[in-house]
């Protein structure tokens, strides 16, 4: 980057700074953005003139709001609930709902944030969005889930449609959730719409919603391999997380050849060198989904495992690293202890899950390197494929959505390839994908004026 490059992303950044006090992810999002925008951005007038890159970094509403509800001793609670509404140029707001003590404004402005370049690469008429709450869904009974589903949507309700803002899931909203919400919301509007993703495949899902963010991620990442004229087979793959991402990353990467040796939870990792089998993914999908456990219980089930409480699976000898848990999960050190065991590939299910300097050293040593806005779009390219099939009135086959989701994200790392591809030839995917989702949403905003 050149100076003048530099000096506006410094100038950019202590301005956001300012306005948006205390939100450190937010920051972090912007910044990676800006460092990639910055050197277009400083040769054009019109995007300086119009303030676009301004623009897209301030929320076009933030909504917060009190969601009280009654627990199963018959007290009440108090949460607070968010949507973060961030832009609309390109169709209705979309993105998911997050469930987790952590949720704060900073954390779902920079997931509302990401959505808006990740929704554009997906080449879909879906906006930016994002919201949820600070209720932990963890140790509560059903009981209290529906209630508080039911609370948080009651207000929600009047602020999202099928044409104006569509949610879906997200870390501690799964089908559950969402099926607690979706009857709330009809319940209340009198309607039966797509209004909400990832619904049950007999209540107007799509078929491989669940699977689709995973699943879209090994897509992406045999594309890059492919790159180099390498594939899944016969790889050591380390995951963190054991939730919907990583189930289903786990899955089709095991589906395509490679053996997966660790998954996590937020007390710890299992690393299991004999890998995990369908059989062994199967139970956790189990403990996970229904009796909502802790993955330790792996170890205590499959001698080949060893469980590593408070740690992070990064320290694994693996060719590819998958980080499907939160947001920050891998941080310098651990970057370069993949990168001294001879990883080669990193693809990002979870969103920015990789800290600013991990990043730098992946891409130091010019390792396969891929952000989630890119590389975990499958998730919410499938919702746009649910919107579509609410919207006509029809289901598609697992095949026929399968097909679309791979061509989405074949189609993703070509716009990454074409505007992220160095002098060198190495492909730098956060700059490919930064550009490539800022276009669509750029133009549409010069379209529409001063909004
Ligand atoms: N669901 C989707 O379609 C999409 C999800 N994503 C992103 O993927 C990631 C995972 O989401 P998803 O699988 O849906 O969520 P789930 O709630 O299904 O699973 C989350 C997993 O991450 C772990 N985790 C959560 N917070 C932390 C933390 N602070 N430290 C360590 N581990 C943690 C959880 O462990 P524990 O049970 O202990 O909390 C759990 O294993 C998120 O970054 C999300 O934004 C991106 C695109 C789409
Ligand atoms: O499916 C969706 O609408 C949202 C998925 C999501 O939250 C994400 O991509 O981070």
């Amino acid at each position: 980057m050149n100076e003048q490059a530099q000096q506006y992303v410094e100038d950019f950044m202590a301005r956001l700074i300012a306005r948006n006090p205390g939100e450190p992810e937010f920051h972090q999002a912007v910044r990676e953005v800006a460092e990639s925008l910055a050197p277009h951005i400083v040769t054009s007038p019109i995007l300086q003139k119009m303030k676009v890159l301004e623009r897209i970094a301030e929320p076009e509403r933030v909504i917060i709001f009190r969601v009280p509800w009654l627990n199963d001793k018959g007290e009440i609670e108090i949460n607070r609930g968010y949507r973060i509404q961030m832009n609309s140029a390109i169709g209705p707001y979309k993105g998911g709902i997050r469930f987790h003590p952590s949720v704060n404004l900073s954390i779902l402005k920079f997931l509302a944030f990401e959505q808006t370049f990740k929704n554009s690469l997906t080449t879909l008429p879906m906006g930016g969005g994002k919201g949820g709450s600070d209720f932990n869904p963890k140790g509560k009974s059903d009981n209290e889930v529906m209630k508080f589903c039911q609370s948080f949507m009651t207000e929600l309700q009047r602020h999202i449609g099928q044409d104006t803002d569509v949610p879906a899931g997200d870390i501690g909203v799964g089908g559950r959730e969402i099926g607690f919400m979706f009857g709330q919301y009809k319940r209340l509007r009198d309607e039966f719409t797509g209004t909400l993703t990832g619904k049950g495949r007999d209540w107007g899902g799509s078929p491989l919603r669940p699977e689709a963010t995973g699943y879209g991620t090994c897509y992406f990442a045999q594309e890059m391999l492919a790159t180099r004229n390498d594939s899944f087979k016969g790889k050591t793959v380390c995951i963190s997380g054991s939730g919907n991402v990583a189930q289903y990353a786990c899955q089709k990467a095991t589906e395509l050849g490679a053996k997966v040796v660790t998954l996590s939870d937020s007390s710890g990792y299992i690393h299991d060198p004999e890998g995990i089998s369908p059989e062994k993914l199967e139970y956790v999908m189990e403990l996970k989904n229904i009796f909502r456990g802790r993955i330790k219980e792996y170890a205590e089930k499959y001698p080949s495992a060893t469980y590593y409480p408070g740690e992070r699976p990064w320290g694994v000898k693996c060719d590819i690293a998958m980080p499907c848990a939160t947001q920050n999960e891998l941080n310098g050190d651990e970057a370069q202890a993949l990168v001294d065991n001879g990883c080669m590939c990193v693809a990002e299910g979870a969103n920015m899950p990789s800290t600013p300097d991990a990043i730098r050293i992946f891409q130091q040593h010019k390792l396969l390197y891929a952000p989630g806005k890119a590389a975990n779009a499958g998730g919410v390219a499938t919702s746009g494929l649910e919107m579509t099939q609410n919207s006509i009135r029809l289901t598609w086959s697992p095949e026929e959505v399968d097909a679309k989701l791979k061509s989405i994200m074949q189609n993703i790392h070509a716009v990454c390839v074409r505007y992220g591809t160095q002098s060198d030839g190495y492909i730098n995917y956060v700059v490919g994908a930064n550009i490539g989702g800022f276009m669509k949403v750029a133009n549409a905003m010069l379209a529409q004026g001063c909004v």
